[in-house]
């Protein structure tokens, strides 16, 4: 059968034997994180119709006024997997602790641990421009059967089984890896199957395009305002063109597709930058590495960063290898001019 034509639900089914650990229980949980993603995706093509845009009111752990869809989207993504007992403990970028979810009888057999975005590029929601959701999945690493612990949750990202995004732009797709490589399904809307839209995703050894938000390049090390600079040079192939959506979803997925680097980098107002390492930062790099591609935080491989924090922040490079290579060759040259 043509790959276009095969479904998510085929494809978990065909491929659940290459599943690290496969008992059926990572199949079951991919399969609630792409209905909990239609839910989703739903509310947000109304966008603007319904009451479901603006700040919601509160503040989250990260500082940041919650969005009304970042609190839709994590109540839908935690009671899917919660009512399907399906994982014995989620962690989120809308909660200030991790989850520990109990079975009907009190225990919970699971094994894995789910950590999420539920909602990324929030600033963009009430203004149209693609948003999306990001997963990290992971085996526990205490008893099955006990309540879960920070531990389970503070492991390395080449430590993961699994992770994926979901992207809600100009089509819905949910693009994952299970560490045989990437694939990317697209959801058709009149049906509300995904296809196999995207077999085995490869990203360019290099491109083109650089996604920074450069308003704050006063603010940033030096070696990273060189390589901005060697970004725009007369060159080879520079200038690369800049493309910065705002959403790490989408600038994430358009270099994936075209070839290209994003860096959110630490500046004198973010030392640490923005993103987070457990549900940001680890699954992308997870995806970008099994695509071809490298993510580091300037020096160090993002999936070998131990975490101590759970919404602990990184600088972040990801992309295309030789760009992310040549960004770290300015931060290594310029390693001593620190913020
Ligand atoms: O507005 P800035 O500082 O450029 O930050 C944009 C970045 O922040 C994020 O919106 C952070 O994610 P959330 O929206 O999930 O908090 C990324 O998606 C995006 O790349
Ligand atoms: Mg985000
Ligand atoms: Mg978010």
């Amino acid at each position: 059968m043509a790959d276009k034509h095969k479904t998510l639900g085929e494809y978990i089914i065909e491929n659940q034997s290459s599943f690290q650990y496969s008992s059926g229980e990572l199949s079951r949980l991919i399969n609630s994180i792409r209905l909990a993603a239609k839910v989703v995706n739903h509310e947000i093509r109304k966008a603007g119709l319904v009451d479901i845009t603006g700040a919601a009111g509160e503040v989250n752990v990260q500082g940041e006024a919650q969005q009304k869809l970042d609190v839709y989207a994590n109540d839908k993504f935690k009671e899917t997997l919660i009512n399907r007992e399906i994982v014995c403990g989620i962690a989120s970028e809308e909660e200030d602790d991790f989850v520990v979810v109990e079975g009907a009888n009190g225990t919970n057999e699971n094994k894995y641990v789910l950590m999420m975005d539920p909602l990324d590029g929030s600033s963009n929601i009430d203004v149209n421009v693609s948003v999306g959701t990001i997963f990290s999945i992971y085996r526990r690493v205490t008893p099955v059967g006990t309540p879960v612990t920070i531990e389970d949750f503070l492991q390395p990202g080449n430590r993961q089984v699994a992770a994926g995004y979901v992207a809600y732009g100009t089509s819905t797709m949910m693009v994952f890896t299970t560490g045989n490589g990437v694939n990317g399904f697209t959801l058709n809307p009149a049906i509300g199957t995904f296809y196999l839209s995207h077999p085995n995703m490869k990203i360019n050894e290099t491109g083109k395009i650089y996604s920074v938000s450069e308003g704050y390049f006063a603010h940033f090390e030096k070696g990273m305002q060189e390589f901005l600079k060697y970004c725009k040079e007369e060159e080879g192939t520079r200038p690369w063109t800049a493309r910065y959506i705002g959403s790490l979803v989408a600038d994430f997925h358009r270099n994936l597709l075209k070839g290209g680097i994003y860096v959110y980098p630490r500046s004198r107002t973010a030392p640490n930058g923005k993103l987070r390492l457990l549900y940001e930062c680890n699954p992308m790099a997870f995806i970008a590495e099994q695509a071809g591609g490298k993510a580091s935080d300037g020096f160090t491989r993002i999936l070998d960063i131990q975490p101590t924090e759970l919404h602990q922040r990184v600088p972040f490079y990801v992309g295309s290898k030789q760009m992310v290579e040549k960004a770290e060759e300015y931060m290594e040259q310029y390693k001593e001019h620190t913020l």
